[in-house]
C-alpha cells in the first residue's frame, strides 16, 4: 500500500520511467490483459497493488498450505524472477495501434491505471502521454521528474539494491515456486510484472537523482551568478537606456559548451512589457495636464449636435419661411411617439374591438328599407371633389358609382383614407386610448390632424331601437358607462363591441365632430377634426349631445371648459312658473316646511325622534323630487320627439323638393343656353353659369316647412336628364359664410339631433352648420320664387358672369333689373361682419378657356368654417 499518497499524475511518470525492454512487451501486456476488463480498474498504483496483494494473498493462502507439505528451500529465496513466456491466449487482445511493430507504443495512462478515467475530450491529452519509441529512450527523453517527487521516491525502497528486502525476496520466491508448479499462471505472472514494475521504478528513480543533483547544481549556480548579473545590469542600464530582450546570440566564438549552459541557466527573467494592445488605432482626445474629468466636461462642452436625419422643426421653418415668406403657418407638434418614445398603453379589460359595423337582427332588413338616396357628384380631375363636391356637402363618399375622378384625383373618400391609414403604423392610425383623471378612458392623437380630416370610425353593433332597450334593460342593467349612438332614424349603433371611438369623451368646447357618412349605400359614422385641427397629444372630444332619458342618468359634465353646460347634454331649462308642475310644487312646499320645523341644518335636529321625523321627510323629499325630474324629462323628451318628427317630415319633403327644382332648373337653363347658343354664339358648346341663393338662415319656423312635395326624378336621374345638353355642367350647391342680403331665408335645422331641441327652440343656436334640410327648404323657396332669368350673353366676355364665382355674384337689384338673364344671379356680395349664408345651388359650366379665376378659395374656406360635412343625428343616450 506504499503508493497509497501517490497522486496518478505522479504515478503516470513513474510508470512512464519503467525500463521494460521490448522483448519483455508481451510478458506486461499479457500481465495487463489478464485482468478482467469488467472489474473496476485500479484507479492508482496503490490500487493495483491492492489488487496485486490480494492475489498475493489468494496465493499466499495457497502456498501456506503447500509450504505446510513442503518446507521451503533456502535457494527459493534467491530465485530471481524469470521472464514468464508470452502467453499466446493474450496476444489476441493486442490494441491496433501496438500491432504497429515498427514503433512500441506505450499508454502512460494505462500503465497507471487511469485511462479508464479518462473523457475522450482529453484524446489530445491522452495523445501526449502515449509515449513512443523505445521505452528506455523515451523514459530518458520526456521525464524530469520535480525534485519533491524524486526525493519522495528516494525514500521508497524501490531501487535494485533494496532487492534484500524481505517482502522483495519472498516475491521472487513465490514467483519462482509458481513456476515451477505453473499453476496459477495468471496471478504469478501478475505478481513478477509487479516486481518488475518496482524494479524498473527504482531505476528511473535513481536516474532521477542523477538529474536533480544536476537540477540542484544548476540552480545553485544560478543564484551565484544573479547577484553578479545584478550589478551588472545595473551598471548596463546606466550606460544604455535600453536593455536588451534576450543574451540569446550573444555567445562568443570563446564560449565552451559548459560556458553557454552557464550562460543560458544566468539568463536574467525580464518582464515583457506591452506596446500595443487593445486601444491601439484609437485616438483619444485626452489632455495629460486635466483629470478624468475635467477631460470629459472639455469634450461634452466640445460636441456639436447634429442631426442628419430630420431637419429640426427650426431650420423648416427657416426654410419655408425663405421659400415664401407670406405663406401661413399653424402651430404644429413632433409625432406623439417622438416626442414621447415611450408612451404608457392602456389596456382596456373587457373590450371586444371591432373594426366596421355588424348589423344585428332586424337592423339590416330595416336598412335595406329605408335605405337613403344616393347621390351623384360631376366634378372635374381640376376640382378634385373639394368643399364644391356634391356628395362631399350631402356626405356621400364618393367612390366609383357616383364619381367620374379616379381614387387619385378624387379628394372626397375619407373612409378609403381611413382604412389605408388603418393598415399602416401606429403613427397613420393616429390615436390611441389614454386614462383620464376623472372620466375614465379617454383618446388623444398621437399625429397632427387637419381641419375636418377624418380621425377614427365610430363602429360597432347597428341594432333597432327595441334591440337597444331589451340590451339596456337585461345586459346592461349594472354598467355604469354605455357606448349607445343614435345615428339614423330606427337604429342606434352599440360600440360597446367597437372601435377605439367608443372613448372618446364629452365636452362642451369641443375639438371634433361624429357626423354620419353614407358609403357605399351604408351609413357609417365617424369621428371629424373640428375646425382648428388636432395637436399631437390633445385629448379629442365631441359633443354628445347627450339624452339621459331618465334624470337618474344625468351625469354631471367634468370636461371643464368655460363653457361647460354642467351635466353630460343639453343644458337643463329652467322651467317657466306657470309651467311648474305639481310634483315641483308640492316639492317646494314640502322643502319649506321641513326647514321651518327642523331648521335648514341638520344640526338642529337633536331628539331622536326629530331625527327620525327629518330622516322620513328627507327621504319623501328625495322621492317627491325624482319624481319632479322624471316628470320633466319625459315632457322634454315628448316634446323632442314631436320635433324630430316634424323635422323628418320635413327633410324628407325638402329633399324631394330639391329634386325637382334642380330638375326644373336645369331643363330650363339647358334650353336657355341651346337657344342663346343658337342664336348668338352657336359655336361655343360648353359654358358655366352659377345660379345663387342668399340665404339667412334660423329665420324660419320648423313648422314652415312644406308639407308635401311633387314625385320628382332623383338627382341621379338629372344626370341623364343633362345628356340633352351634354356639354353643359351640372350645378353644385355651394357654402358660403359671407353674405349681406338674405332674399330668402332657410330654418336652421338639425332634424336628427334630438338632444338640441333646447337651444334651437329658444332661437340662440349659434352652430354655423348648414344642413341638407336647409339646402333643400332655400331650393324650395327658389322654386316658389318668380326666378328672374335673364338671356345669357355669351359674346360679352367681359360680363361679370365670365370671369368666376366673384364675378357671378350681383346685388338683388341687379338681378330684378336684369330681367333678360336667363340664368340666376342672387346676391353674392358680402361682408365680413355677416351672419348670413350663401348657398351657390346651381351653375351652369362656361366654357374653359374664358375661365380665369374659379373664385373657390374664399368659398372653400368658409365652407369648412360652416362645417361642410352634414352633421346628422350624433347622440349618445341612456334608456333607463
Ligand atoms: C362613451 S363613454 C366614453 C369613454 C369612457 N370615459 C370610458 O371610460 O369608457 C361615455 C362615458 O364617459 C364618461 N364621460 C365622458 N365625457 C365626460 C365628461 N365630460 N364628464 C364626465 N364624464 C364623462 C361618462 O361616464 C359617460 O357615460
Amino acid at each position: 500500500m506504499a503508493g497509497r499518497d501517490v497522486s496518478p499524475t505522479s504515478i503516470a511518470s513513474a510508470h512512464s520511467s519503467i525500463t521494460v525492454h521490448t522483448e519483455k512487451q508481451s510478458v506486461f501486456r499479457s500481465s495487463m490483459s489478464a485482468s478482467p476488463p469488467t472489474s473496476t480498474p485500479p484507479t492508482s498504483h496503490g490500487d493495483e497493488v491492492s489488487v496485486l496483494s490480494d492475489a498475493t494473498k489468494m496465493d499466499g493462502i495457497m502456498e501456506q498450505h503447500e509450504e505446510t507439505a513442503r518446507p521451503q528451500t533456502p535457494a527459493d529465496a534467491h530465485v530471481a524472477p524469470q521472464p514468464t513466456p508470452v502467453v499466446p491466449s493474450s496476444e489476441g487482445r493486442r490494441s491496433v495501434r501496438s500491432s504497429r511493430s515498427s514503433v512500441v507504443t506505450y499508454n502512460v495512462q494505462i500503465l497507471a491505471g487511469t485511462a479508464i478515467h479518462t473523457p475522450s475530450k482529453y484524446l489530445e491529452k491522452h495523445h501526449k502521454n502515449v509515449l513512443h519509441g523505445e521505452l528506455e529512450q523515451v523514459i530518458k527523453t520526456n521525464t524530469v521528474p520535480s525534485p519533491k517527487k524524486k526525493a519522495r521516491r528516494a525514500s521508497k525502497p524501490s531501487s535494485p539494491e533494496d532487492a534484500n528486502d524481505p517482502a522483495e525476496e519472498q516475491l521472487a520466491a513465490e514467483a519462482a515456486q509458481a513456476a515451477q508448479r505453473r499453476t496459477s499462471s495468471r496471478v504469478v505472472d501478475l505478481r513478477r510484472e509487479a516486481f518488475r514494475n518496482l524494479t524498473a521504478a527504482g531505476d528511473a528513480v535513481g536516474q532521477a537523482l542523477t538529474n536533480g543533483r544536476e537540477i540542484v547544481q544548476n540552480a545553485l549556480r544560478k543564484s551565484a551568478s544573479d547577484s553578479r548579473l545584478i550589478d551588472s545590469n545595473r551598471n548596463a542600464l546606466l550606460s544604455t537606456p535600453k536593455r536588451p530582450r534576450t543574451t540569446r546570440g550573444a555567445l562568443t566564438e570563446t564560449d565552451t559548451p559548459e560556458r553557454e549552459q552557464e550562460k543560458v541557466n544566468m539568463k536574467p527573467k525580464t518582464k515583457t512589457w506591452l506596446k500595443e494592445g487593445l486601444y491601439v488605432g484609437q485616438y483619444r482626445d485626452f489632455d495629460p495636464r486635466l483629470s478624468e474629468a475635467q477631460n470629459r466636461l472639455k469634450k461634452k462642452s466640445a460636441r456639436v449636435k447634429e442631426n442628419r436625419v430630420l431637419p429640426l422643426p427650426l431650420f423648416d421653418a427657416e426654410r419655408r419661411l425663405n421659400a415664401d415668406p407670406l405663406q401661413e403657418f399653424r402651430h404644429f407638434k413632433l409625432p406623439f411617439d417622438t416626442y414621447n418614445p415611450l408612451p404608457r398603453k392602456v389596456k382596456v379589460d373587457g373590450w371586444v374591438k371591432l373594426n366596421k359595423n355588424r348589423f344585428i337582427g332586424d337592423a339590416s332588413a330595416l336598412w335595406k328599407k329605408d335605405k337613403q338616396d344616393s347621390s351623384s357628384c360631376y366634378c372635374s380631375p381640376e376640382d378634385g371633389c373639394g368643399e364644391d363636391c356634391h356628395n362631399r356637402i350631402m356626405a356621400y363618399e364618393c367612390d366609383g358609382t357616383n364619381c367620374k375622378l379616379s381614387p387619385e384625383q378624387c379628394g372626397n373618400r375619407p373612409f378609403s383614407q381611413l382604412k389605408r391609414r388603418a393598415k399602416g403604423n401606429g403613427y397613420d392610425y393616429g390615436v390611441e386610448v389614454l386614462h383620464t383623471e376623472d372620466r375614465g378612458y379617454g383618446v388623444r392623437a398621437m399625429r397632427t390632424f387637419e381641419p375636418h380630416q377624418i380621425i377614427v370610425e365610430y363602429a360597432g353593433e347597428i341594432i333597432t331601437q327595441a334591440e337597444c332597450e331589451r340590451r339596456m334593460k337585461q345586459v346592461y342593467k349594472k354598467d355604469k358607462c354605455y357606448y349607445l349612438m343614435s345615428f339614423d332614424n330606427k337604429m342606434i349603433i352599440d360600440a360597446t363591441r367597437g372601435t377605439i371611438a367608443r372613448f372618446v369623451n364629452h365636452s362642451c368646447e369641443p375639438n371634433c365632430e361624429m357626423i354620419k357618412w353614407t358609403v357605399g349605400g351604408e351609413p357609417r359614422m365617424a369621428l371629424f377634426a373640428g375646425s382648428r385641427g388636432i395637436m399631437t397629444g390633445d385629448e379629442l372630444t365631441y359633443d354628445y349631445n347627450f339624452d339621459p332619458f331618465s334624470s337618474k342618468n344625468i351625469q354631471e359634465c367634468r370636461c371643464g371648459t368655460a363653457s361647460c353646460r354642467g351635466v353630460l347634454g343639453p343644458k337643463p331649462k329652467k322651467p317657466a312658473p306657470e309651467e311648474k308642475s305639481l310634483a315641483s310644487s308640492l316639492l317646494s312646499g314640502t322643502k319649506r316646511k321641513i326647514s321651518e320645523v327642523f331648521g335648514r341644518k341638520t344640526g338642529d335636529v337633536s331628539s331622536p325622534k326629530k331625527r327620525k321625523l327629518s330622516a322620513m321627510a328627507s327621504a319623501a323629499w328625495t322621492k317627491a323630487q325624482n319624481a319632479a325630474a322624471e316628470e320633466d324629462a319625459a315632457r322634454i323628451r315628448s316634446e323632442r320627439n314631436a320635433a324630430e318628427l316634424r323635422a323628418q317630415q320635413a327633410s324628407r319633403e325638402n329633399r324631394a323638393m330639391m329634386r325637382s327644382t334642380s330638375m326644373q332648373l336645369s331643363s330650363k337653363r339647358s334650353k336657355v343656353i341651346r337657344k342663346a347658343t343658337r342664336v348668338s354664339m352657336p359655336n361655343i358648346k360648353s359654358t358655366r353659369r352659377t345660379t345663387t341663393v342668399d340665404m339667412k338662415r334660423k329665420s324660419l319656423p320648423l313648422a314652415s316647412a312644406p308639407k308635401s312635395a311633387p314625385k320628382t326624378p332623383r338627382l341621379g336621374s338629372m344626370a341623364k336628364h343633362g345628356t340633352q345638353t351634354p356639354k353643359v355642367k351640372k350645378s353644385l350647391p355651394t357654402i358660403s359664410s359671407k353674405t349681406r342680403k338674405s332674399p330668402l331665408k332657410i330654418p336652421s335645422m338639425r332634424p336628427h339631433l334630438l338632444g338640441d331641441t333646447t337651444d334651437e327652440e329658444e332661437g340662440d343656436d349659434e352652430s354655423p352648420n348648414i344642413t341638407p334640410a336647409s339646402l333643400r327648404s332655400a331650393a324650395k323657396k327658389l322654386t316658389q320664387t318668380k326666378l328672374p332669368f335673364k338671356p345669357l350673353n355669351l359674346n360679352d366676355n367681359s360680363s361679370s358672369h365670365a370671369s368666376g364665382v366673384s364675378a357671378v355674384a350681383n346685388t338683388d337689384d341687379e338681378v330684378e333689373n336684369d330681367d333678360e338673364d336667363e340664368d340666376v344671379d342672387m346676391d353674392e356680395s358680402s361682408d365680413a361682419d355677416s351672419d348670413c349664408t350663401l348657398v351657390r345651388l346651381f351653375s351652369v359650366p362656361r366654357p374653359r378657356k374664358e375661365k380665369t379665376t374659379r373664385g373657390n378659395a374664399s368659398t372653400s374656406k368658409s365652407i369648412h368654417k360652416t362645417g361642410a360635412g352634414v352633421k346628422k343625428s350624433v347622440r349618445h343616450g341612456f334608456r333607463s
